[in-house]
């Protein structure tokens, strides 16, 4: 008999072919991957047709693997969409030295671009006028808020990529962002779930030629629109992303042990919106939901803004003073959830964890739903509660068990950038508005929508200015 560490970790029996796909909500994996974590615990095996993925559940499991066994559980996995979009070559899908050279070169581009004579804060505050704009436009009337987030938060990868900005009715900006969302929700349909699972018919037609066809456009967009209108810029002090990356470039031609050849631009660039622009902006929605839900927790959030803040643009600098404000974002990032799944991992090494045998290349899945919703952790965690990130006296509480950037080597790298979005834009929004539900709607539905990034359903909202 086999000893319990040379043991995979237990979970339902599989079918042939089709392991425990009759058991899984397709649509929502994280609802049954929730379920088994009951009755099996916070490590246990799921067969995705002949895939075997080892589920980890909980905040205490979830931390113990990504954070104090980073290496071990390092590397991306390999799944077939994210593999053909990419070409081994987006940072958050590619892997070993590839993924080591794009990681580094992104984060000190983007900690550069924050060191010129304008901070990254001054530009989100720059796009944040737009933006409050726009909803003055609206003059009260419902209007869907998606729209508006995604070109707001796209502009600031832009500013960041180009640094430029587009009007929010210039039709690239809007195509792109179209483009973008629509990708992020067909990856995690279950349609490409099954074209995941069995790659074989990738030769029909199906969603999955949809997104390939998607990324097409997005890559001869961002080649034609963006590198050619970085041409017609003027040359300011702010060196855009590209600028770096044509600079690198150059420097790491004549070094003949580079790997920066391997990275692809326009890869790149793909990816920061990607993964930049749908999650900061689904937020961003949640956090209007929310308010139109609770208007008694908008209205003392608004209180707070005037005691601190008053007529002044709000700045990161003003959330230390903000603790009730800070609590509610914190929460609409907890109880908003917009990456259930987190995305997936493997083992680099073969690894004995809480008594299981991984071998080298388990498909592993951090279940961030289960960390977000863990009772142990937040009190009560299937509610709305701003009080999860607060002591008795109102002091804000940081907890760790809100992983909604992932954790370990593969942590989010937007995560400071997306803090300072989403703080300064909701700030904001409700130092000038009040958020309420549009005439005869009585009902918020908190149901997330479909995809590897869950947003609310679409929705309107009706934002009246306050002066
Ligand atoms: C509220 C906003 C955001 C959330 C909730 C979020 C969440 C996540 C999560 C859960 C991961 C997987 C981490 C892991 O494997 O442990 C991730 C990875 C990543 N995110 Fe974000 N993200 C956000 C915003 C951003 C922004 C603004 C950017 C870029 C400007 C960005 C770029 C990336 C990249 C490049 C990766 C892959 C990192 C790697 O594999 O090395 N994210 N994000």
């Amino acid at each position: 008999m086999r000893s319990i560490s040379q043991k995979f970790p237990p979970g339902p029996r599989p079918l042939p072919l089709i392991g425990n796909l009759h058991i899984l909500n397709l649509k929502r994996p994280q609802k049954t991957f929730v379920e088994l974590s009951k009755k099996y615990g916070s490590v246990f095996t799921v067969h995705m047709g002949m895939q075997k993925m080892v589920v980890l559940a909980g905040y205490e499991t979830v931390k113990d693997a990504l954070v104090h066994h980073a290496n071990e559980f390092g590397e991306r996995a390999f799944v077939p969409i994210f593999e053909d979009i990419n070409k081994g070559f987006g940072l958050p899908f590619s892997h070993g030295e590839t993924w080591k050279v794009m990681r580094r070169f992104t984060l000190s581009s983007m900690r550069d671009f924050g060191m010129g004579k304008r901070t990254i804060e001054d530009k989100i505050i720059e796009e944040n006028e737009y933006l409050i704009k726009h909803f003055h436009s609206q003059e009260g009337k419902p209007f869907d808020v998606a729209v508006i987030t995604n070109a707001a938060v796209a502009n600031i990868i832009t500013s960041i990529v180009l640094g430029h900005r587009f009007d929010y009715n210039h039709p690239a900006l809007l195509k792109l962002t179209k483009l973008v969302t629509e990708n992020l929700r067909m990856v995690g349909s279950p349609m490409v779930t099954l074209y995941n699972l069995y790659p074989f018919v990738k030769f029909l037609p199906g969603t999955h030629k949809i997104i390939l066809q998607n990324i097409k456009e997005i890559h001869s967009f961002l080649r034609k629109t963006f590198l050619k209108s970085r041409k017609e810029l003027n040359s300011d002090d702010q060196r855009s992303f590209i600028d770096a990356f044509l600079v690198k470039e150059e420097e790491e031609k004549t070094n003949p042990n580079s790997h920066f050849h391997e990275v692809n631009l326009i890869s790149v660039v793909t990816t920061l919106f990607t993964a930049g622009t749908d999650t900061t902006s689904a937020t961003l929605q949640w956090s209007c939901l929310l308010m139109m839900k609770y208007p008694e927790i908008q209205r003392k959030v608004q209180e707070e803004i005037e005691r601190v803040v008053g007529s002044q643009q709000p700045t990161s600098g003003h959330r230390k003073l903000m603790p009730y404000t800070d609590a509610v974002l914190h929460e609409v990032q907890r109880f908003g959830n917009i990456v259930p799944l987190s995305l997936p991992r493997e083992t680099t090494v073969d690894v004995t964890f809480k008594g299981y045998f991984l071998p080298k290349g388990t498909f592993i899945i951090p279940l961030l739903e289960s960390v977000l919703y863990d009772k142990t952790q937040f009190e009560k965690p299937e509610e709305f509660n701003p009080q999860h990130f607060l002591d008795s006296e109102g002091r804000f509480v940081k907890k760790d068990a809100l992983m909604n950037f992932g954790a370990g080597r593969r942590v989010c790298i937007g995560e400071t950038l997306a803090r300072m979005e989403l703080f300064v834009f909701f700030a904001t929004l409700l130092q000038k508005f009040t958020l309420r539900l549009p005439p005869g709607v009585t009902q918020v539905d908190l149901t997330p929508a479909i995809g590897l990034i869950t947003p609310p359903k679409p929705f309107k909202i009706c934002a009246f200015s306050r002066f």
